[in-house]
């Protein structure tokens, strides 16, 4: 068995419109996941295949802390172990995750995300593309939230081998995290209900043309999340940000939510609105034992939470939704 595994997917995918993707899709992954493409990915393979094969007693996907398995399944120098097996994987940046008594405190408090979002959406029995999805963590709410199949994508290998062994654990699910990018997927022909784009669209260069491919994604009457940085300002204020923006390189546009969501419908999709518009705080995003790095408490001007450390205006995230 290949590690991630995803002959169930494939097998998902042909009782659906994507029939035709798993051929495609198995070649992209083969390149993708070649060691010689990466060069921790054998120490990587290797961790993954020396981690403890124990069934958790019990998984929740609904808590915020997805709970897989209990403390008592593991002694403390076997936790100990499985500490360090999982820190070959830092920085996590995607969490947090509770697996058996082991809090995985990650940079990200993404359940405080998902909590603005879940509510306003219907996922049961969707089948959902996640663009950008890191290392599952929710593909995995989504499941816990009634959604019938989760394909995510993310480039980045680290995350995806988070992804691989945290399926060690909690099983065979129906969420996926696919070694690609967006633009690597075969062509969209609506296959599915639900597509995300969270935290990607500013890195992008032509934001209409990432609509465009997120569009042809959807099938009939599919809905479209997308979540981004936004400034303050009217219809056609773009922050296009010189050099860095909060350290971060390749953030090329941060409309406000005005703009986006004219962009929204400028891509064709209709009943454009913004359900949520929170600014980033330094207890949602911060340095952790399992992320180590610099985080935003780093990358805002030291006295003032309103400026990043370049001048700009400091990150505030919204979430628009709009239908096919
Ligand atoms: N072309 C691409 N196609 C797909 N994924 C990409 C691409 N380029 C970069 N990525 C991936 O997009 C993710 C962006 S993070 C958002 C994670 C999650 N969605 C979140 O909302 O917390 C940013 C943030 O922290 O907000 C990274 O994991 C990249 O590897």
């Amino acid at each position: 068995m290949s590690d991630p595994d995803y002959e169930a997917l494939y097998s998902a995918l042909a009782k659906t419109p994507l029939s035709h993707w798993p051929n495609r899709l198995r070649s992209k992954v083969e390149v993708a996941l070649d060691p010689a493409r990466h060069g921790n990915l054998r120490a990587w393979q290797t961790v993954l295949g020396d981690l403890p094969g124990i069934t958790p007693s019990s998984v929740d996907l609904t808590a915020d802390c997805p709970r897989i398995g209990d403390s008592n399944q593991l002694s403390s120098e076997e936790r100990e172990r499985l500490v360090g097996q999982l820190k070959a994987f830092h920085p996590w940046r995607k969490g947090p995750f509770c697996l058996f008594g082991i809090h995985l405190d990650t940079e990200w408090r993404s359940d405080w995300k998902w909590n603005r979002l879940r509510d306003t959406l219907d996922l049961k029995g969707k089948r959902i593309l996640d663009v950008g999805c890191g290392n599952g963590y929710y593909g995995w709410r989504m499941l816990g939230d009634g959604a019938d199949l989760v394909v995510g994508v993310d480039p980045t290998l680290r995350f995806v081998m988070q992804y691989a062994a945290l399926t060690r654990f909690v099983g065979p699910l129906a969420n996926y995290v696919l070694p690609l990018r967006l633009e690597d997927l075969p062509e969209g022909n609506g296959g599915f209900d639900t597509v995300f784009s969270m935290g990607v669209l500013y890195h992008r260069r032509n934001p209409l043309e990432h609509l465009a491919q997120l569009k042809a994604h959807l099938g009939k009457d599919g809905q479209l999340v997308l979540e981004t940085l936004v400034i303050e300002g009217e219809t056609n204020s773009v922050l296009v940000p010189e050099g860095r923006y909060a350290k971060m390189r390749n953030v090329w546009n941060i409309p406000s939510v005005a703009t986006l969501e004219g962009w929204m419908r400028e891509a064709g999709l209709r009943d454009v609105h913004t359900v949520d518009v929170t600014p980033t705080t330094v207890e949602e995003q911060r340095p952790t034992e399992w992320m180590t790095f610099h985080s935003l408490p780093h990358f805002l001007e030291p006295g003032n939470p309103k400026r990043t450390v370049e001048g700009h205006p400091a990150p505030v995230r919204a979430v628009v939704i709009g239908d096919l």
